[in-house]
């Protein structure tokens, strides 16, 4: 399989280390970017081939890779537009903005309709990403076998039957990833106020989360019997969690989540409103 990206930034970059090799080989990975640096780098890595603008190689392709800023988009699409009219084969057009609804990207593509709407995260990089995607109307078997594919060689995929649902997604796994590192930071700032290094911090904290995590990917048991099994009444984890209750941790963490996808909501609804 041919795949293109428009954009070879952070997150191209996570699902292209899962790619290359994989699902196709290096060579068979096209980058555009404006940036030299983010090509060579891309490159060096992976043996990818690159350009600095949109070029016939992107048509080529059977998936094309939107991984562009949702700001971005409108602007980085239009050379698309010829070229995908005169395009022998139809290819798949993948988008991973945030917030970019599915009918603007096709308006700004001169009506085109093969786009899978998709939001990975950057687990991604080591195979352990998890994405929701959403199919438009005008998307094959075989093109939504083909996202199905890119996006498990870099972890699960979630298929959704309704594109406003893409947001929750986004608020939940895609910007999940820095909700996870934020915790990490505060344990890690806690073992260094109760006196250990900031080493020793680190490694007990992202040891936990790691461990943490695989428990309950492994068990069969709900999470909330694992987090029971740690809690013995009246012991040290009880005084833990009942400190995080009395301040409105779990609370804060749902507004904190339906604040992303409120977001990348509004992300759409500005961006596909200025024409
Ligand atoms: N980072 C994440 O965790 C996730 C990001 N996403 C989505 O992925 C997309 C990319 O995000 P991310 O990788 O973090 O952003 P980055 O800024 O790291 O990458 C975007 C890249 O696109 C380049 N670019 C800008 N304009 C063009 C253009 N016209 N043609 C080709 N390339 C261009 C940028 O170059 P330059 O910097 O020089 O402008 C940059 O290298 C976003 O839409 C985001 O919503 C989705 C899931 C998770
Ligand atoms: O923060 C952002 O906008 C992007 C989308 C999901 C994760 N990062």
């Amino acid at each position: 399989m041919k795949i293109a990206f428009i954009g070879g930034g952070n997150m191209a970059a996570a699902l292209i280390a899962g790619l290359a090799g994989k699902v196709t080989p290096g060579a068979g990975i096209h980058v555009v970017d404006p940036s030299p640096a983010a090509l060579e780098a891309l490159h060096a890595r992976h043996g990818v081939t690159t350009a600095a603008s949109i070029d016939a190689a992107v048509t080529g392709a059977e998936v094309i890779v939107l991984a562009v800023k949702p700001q971005s988009m409108r602007e980085a699409v239009a050379p698309l537009v010829p070229l995908l009219a005169g395009a022998a084969h139809a290819p798949l057009v993948l988008s991973i903005a945030a917030g970019i609804r599915s009918a603007d990207l096709s308006r700004w593509l001169g009506g085109y309709g093969a786009i899978v709407r998709c939001m990975p995260n950057t687990p991604a990089l080591i195979g352990m990403g998890i994405s929701g995607l959403v199919a438009s109307g005008g998307v094959t078997e075989a093109q939504r076998l083909a996202a199905d594919q890119v996006l498990r060689a870099v972890g699960g995929t979630v298929w959704l039957d309704d594109e406003a649902k893409i947001d929750a997604v986004t608020g939940v796994s895609g910007s999940g990833p820095a909700y996870v590192f934020y915790f990490i930071e505060a344990m890690q700032q806690a073992a260094v106020e109760l006196g250990l290094t900031a080493e020793q911090g680190i490694e007990l904290a992202r040891a936990t989360f790691s461990g943490a995590a695989e428990l309950a990917a492994r068990s069969d048991e709900p999470v909330n019997v694992l987090r029971e099994r740690v809690t013995s009444t009246g012991g040290t984890t009880y005084a833990a969690l009942t400190s995080m209750e009395e301040s409105g941790v779990k609370a804060a963490i749902v507004t904190a989540v339906k604040a992303a996808a409120a977001r990348g909501r509004e992300l759409g609804e500005q961006l596909g409103r200025d024409d």
